[in-house]
């Protein structure tokens, strides 16, 4: 919808004098509105992007969220839906955060890209479709509609935000008193607003290893930059055996990159259960990943963009791009939080209790900042229920998130979808109270697949004491990433093997082993 005339298709019936109802379409049907929001979604009609508000537009606020990403926009949404006033401040010009800009969204797409690649190679290989000529992906075309679809998304946050009266602030925020935050404009004006409550979400970022540590290391970038990327790297190492080492590199391999790994140690996914690394990291390798096992880079030397030389302590590699996947830190530089008193742990994570409380009185943190559970989902649920204890009814007085049993996918080839207790971690637990069962097959889609590209899968169930109390679900598999989320919520429930066992298969279906097992 673009221009005046549109201007037309909103009905206004007002039903108060503070108040009136609005029907529009990029409004997301009829909704109630303040008075001074009615111009800015007027406004927003027109342009299709609401303008953020640049100055404070009331002496105190009930809520401020520093960092309009997963966390902060939930947080400020759910508040705001108790009526309260709330102030949203974010530093860049895009509302999100990571997960929509440079994170889970983006990434989710080329895993989706990925995929497809590989199907494609099923489907002529072992389902006799005629693929010719070649299917080919072209990552200079996709980019550009991958972010369009971006900055849809974005224009979708900042309407919800305007859609449930949160002033949305553009600008980089620093605490300046136990409730007040400086927002610093982006024209370099600043002003400052205040608020009873204040929740830190401001997120985290790529760790890069100095110049110092590496000489060259700055030749390199991040997963950021890989989401900048206008053309596809023909030879491309990584850094990292975490979750963006190994999704990345399972992208680039399946989109037909030359992909080596970097890695301190001899396997990926060092923290996940030991069926899923010793079932991934060889899988890798025979998908074509070079993974460069108890190396670590010494020096790089070349052009950005060009021909990089990466040097190791056990070989040089020449790629046209080195992505470093070795951890991220919290966003705080520049925060204030020293002057107020918010305290920080060594890595740099603020400190905060299980209600998400900072050591300060009414400054909380939540979502990556906090350092537990980097993912999106936790930020959101940490955000709602904060704000449901703050402001909601009595029933939410104590509301807070648990951290246990948190459900987790990584996006490799085939992925991989976990909740609970590794095998070590439950040995370490309970001792010899822990039994496990374990099946490793090939998904009936494989079977037509010839022998060298048949994906491995392998379930695992990790049970406790006489019941059988489920404390742990490891799966990698094609469909473990949609499979996992319904035993997530049996794990929760605190379902023993014969509850599962109690459960009639769905046939054919690989997630149907996990009620079969014995
Ligand atoms: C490549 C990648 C892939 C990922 N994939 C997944 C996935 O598949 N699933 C999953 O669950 N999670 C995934 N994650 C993790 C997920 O993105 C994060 O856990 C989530 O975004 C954290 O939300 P947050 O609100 O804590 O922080 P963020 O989303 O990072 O938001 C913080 C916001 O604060 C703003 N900010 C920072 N400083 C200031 C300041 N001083 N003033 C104002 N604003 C400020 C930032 O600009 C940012 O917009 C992925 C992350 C990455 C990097
Ligand atoms: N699918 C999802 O839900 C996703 C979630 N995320 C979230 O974002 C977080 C950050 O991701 P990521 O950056 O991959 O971090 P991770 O913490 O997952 O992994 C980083 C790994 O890099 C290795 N490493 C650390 N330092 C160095 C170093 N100096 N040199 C070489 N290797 C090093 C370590 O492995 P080792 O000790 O074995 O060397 C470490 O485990 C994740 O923890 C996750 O919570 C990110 C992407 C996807
Ligand atoms: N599960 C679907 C994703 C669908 C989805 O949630 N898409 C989002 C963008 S994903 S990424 C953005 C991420 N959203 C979510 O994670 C969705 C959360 C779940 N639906 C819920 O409400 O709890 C987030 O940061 N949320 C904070 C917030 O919204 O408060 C979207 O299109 N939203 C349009 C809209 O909302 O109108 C999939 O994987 O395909």
């Amino acid at each position: 919808m673009s221009g005046p005339t549109s201007l037309y298709k909103i009905a206004l019936r007002f039903s108060s004098s503070s108040t009136a109802k609005v029907i529009s379409p990029l409004c997301s049907g009829r909704v109630s509105f303040r008075l001074h929001q009615i111009s800015r979604c007027l406004i927003s009609t027109t342009t299709s992007n609401m303008a953020p508000i640049n100055g404070p537009t009331a002496d105190r606020y009930d809520y401020i969220c520093i960092g309009g990403g997963s966390g902060g926009v939930a947080s400020s949404r759910r508040a705001a839906s108790y009526g309260k006033r709330v102030a949203l401040i974010e530093a860049t010009p895009r509302l999100g955060g990571t997960c929509v800009n440079v994170g889970c969204v983006p990434k989710k797409i080329m895993w989706h890209a990925a995929d497809l690649a590989d199907r494609l190679r099923h489907a002529s290989d072992g389902y006799h479709f005629v693929t010719t000529p070649d299917p080919k992906f072209v990552w200079a075309t996709f980019k550009p509609q991958r972010d369009a679809y971006i900055r849809k998304l974005n224009q979708i946050y900042d309407n919800n935000l305007d859609r449930e009266h949160v002033e949305h602030h553009q600008g980089s925020a620093r605490l300046i008193s136990a409730d007040s935050v400086e927002v610093t404009r982006p024209d370099g004006q600043k002003y400052s607003l205040h608020a009873d409550h204040i929740t830190i979400a401001v997120g985290g970022r790529p760790t890069i290893p100095s110049e110092e540590k590496i000489p060259g290391a700055s030749l390199g970038i991040d997963s950021d930059g890989f989401f900048a990327l206008e053309d596809q790297p023909r030879r491309v190492a990584i850094v990292g055996a975490g979750y963006i080492a190994v999704e990345l590199a399972g992208v680039l391999n399946s989109l037909g990159s030359e992909t080596h790994l970097i890695i301190r140690h001899d396997k990926v996914l060092r923290s996940f259960d030991n069926t899923m690394q010793d079932t991934l990291t060889p899988w890798m390798e025979h998908t074509g990943i070079k993974i460069h096992k108890h190396s670590n880079v010494v020096r790089v030397e070349g052009e950005k963009g060009k021909t990089l030389t990466v040097s190791t302590d056990k070989g040089v590699i020449e790629v046209d791009c080195l992505i470093w996947a070795i951890g991220r830190h919290a966003n705080t530089d520049g925060l204030g939080l020293e002057d107020v008193g918010v305290k920080v742990d060594k890595k740099g994570d603020v400190i905060v209790d299980e209600y998400q409380n900072s050591v300060v009185k009414n400054i909380y943190a939540i979502g990556d900042v906090q350092g537990k559970a980097l993912l999106t989902p936790v930020a959101i649920a940490a955000g709602r229920r904060l704000s449901n204890r703050l402001f909601g009814p009595e029933k939410f007085k104590h509301d807070k998130i648990s951290y246990e049993n948190i459900p987790t996918v990584v996006f490799s080839h085939p992925p991989i979808g976990t909740v609970g207790l590794t095998e070590a971690e439950a040995v370490r637990l309970y001792g010899k109270d822990v039994k496990i069962y374990k099946s490793a097959f090939r998904s009936l889609y494989f079977s037509q697949i010839d022998e060298a590209h048949k994906e491995p899968t392998v379930y695992k169930l990790i049970v406790v004491g006489e019941e059988e109390r489920i404390v742990g679900v490891h799966m990698i598999g094609q469909g473990s990433d949609e499979a996992l989320q319904g035993f997530a919520v049996a794990v929760k429930m605190g379902a023993r093997k014969q509850d599962l066992d109690d459960t009639i298969a769905i046939h054919p279906t690989s997630a149907e082993e996990l009620v079969t097992m014995r």
